[in-house]
């Protein structure tokens, strides 16, 4: 999915929801555990019962690798009925790889060839050469940690070199270099609040995927507030707070009653711009 046409599903739906699809056999209902294949049947569920409100869905690979072989055919089969019934959806594969050039060139080719999703995300440390066989493909997005969500981003993104520069704001000066605002986005924690506008100075137009609303307390007021575009240059993820909104039967109706609740508050956020 290109830049436009995932801006024109934003208007549409009046939406930059993405729903976090870390699906964890310990938390769906567990009569579910019954089926043959439990996390696709818990997958299917939301995604029908939250496909109106959201723009994108993020499998993270973490809860599908660590059911091996199980874990990864759910994994395909998520990714096969998010293209045979969502395909204005766009998909991002959240497995944050990167590693050197013929290493990166393989997992390029496991995520845009293989699964054709739209869009991975990538740690930025091993550098140029480790981001750039991810960008060889047309119409295929790299979304590069910059700030991330948890307590750990003040280790080493947020500290300055000598000259004042902070780390993360090396890397978006550094890596807005590789490619552009139609095939890179950054990753920027909801929890960082004011710092959106410091990364909007560095990073005017490119798209932002922002984790950490809802379990992890981020605002979304405020990272509309300080991130925000004409472009509306967001997407928003929550992954607990919509698909464990309720772990009883009633789990679909619940996710979808809290993807429909940050939708509203989104056309508002969009409306007010
Ligand atoms: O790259 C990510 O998606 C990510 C980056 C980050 O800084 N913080 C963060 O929480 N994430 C991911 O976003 C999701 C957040 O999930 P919830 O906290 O349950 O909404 C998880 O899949 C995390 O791995």
């Amino acid at each position: 999915m290109n830049r436009q046409q995932l801006i024109e599903q934003i208007k549409t739906k009046k939406s930059f929801l993405c729903v976090g699809l870390d699906t964890d056999l310990k938390k769906i209902p567990q009569h579910l555990l019954d089926d043959e294949d439990p996390i696709f049947t818990f997958n299917k569920a939301v995604i029908d019962a939250t496909a109106p409100y959201c723009v994108a869905y993020k499998p993270n690979l973490a809860f599908y690798e660590a059911f091996g072989i199980k874990g990864m055919v759910a994994f395909e089969k998520t990714v096969d009925y998010l293209k045979a019934h969502c395909p204005d959806h766009f998909v991002i594969a959240d497995a944050k790889r990167g590693d050197i050039g013929n290493t990166s060139a393989m997992y390029a080719r496991t995520f845009f060839g293989e699964y054709d999703i739209d869009a991975l995300t990538v740690a930025p440390y091993m550098g140029e050469d480790s981001v750039s066989p991810f960008l060889t493909y047309d119409g295929k997005w790299v979304v590069l940690l910059a700030l991330t969500s948890n307590k750990g981003s003040h280790d080493f993104q947020l500290t300055a070199d000598a000259g004042g520069e902070r780390l993360f704001e090396k890397v978006l000066r550094v890596s807005r270099q590789w490619g552009d605002a139609d095939n890179m986005m950054y990753v920027v924690g909801a929890t960082q609040g004011k710092m959106f506008s410091d990364i909007r100075r560095i990073v005017p137009d490119h798209f932002l995927l922002v984790p950490g609303v809802g379990a992890q307390g981020g605002s979304l007021h405020e990272v509309c507030r300080y991130g925000m575009t004409d472009d509306c240059g967001l997407l928003v993820n929550s992954s607990r707070g919509i698909i464990y909104a309720s772990q009883g039967d009633d789990f679909a109706e619940a996710a979808a009653k809290a993807a429909h609740e940050l939708q509203q508050e989104m056309a508002a956020e969009l409306a007010a711009r």
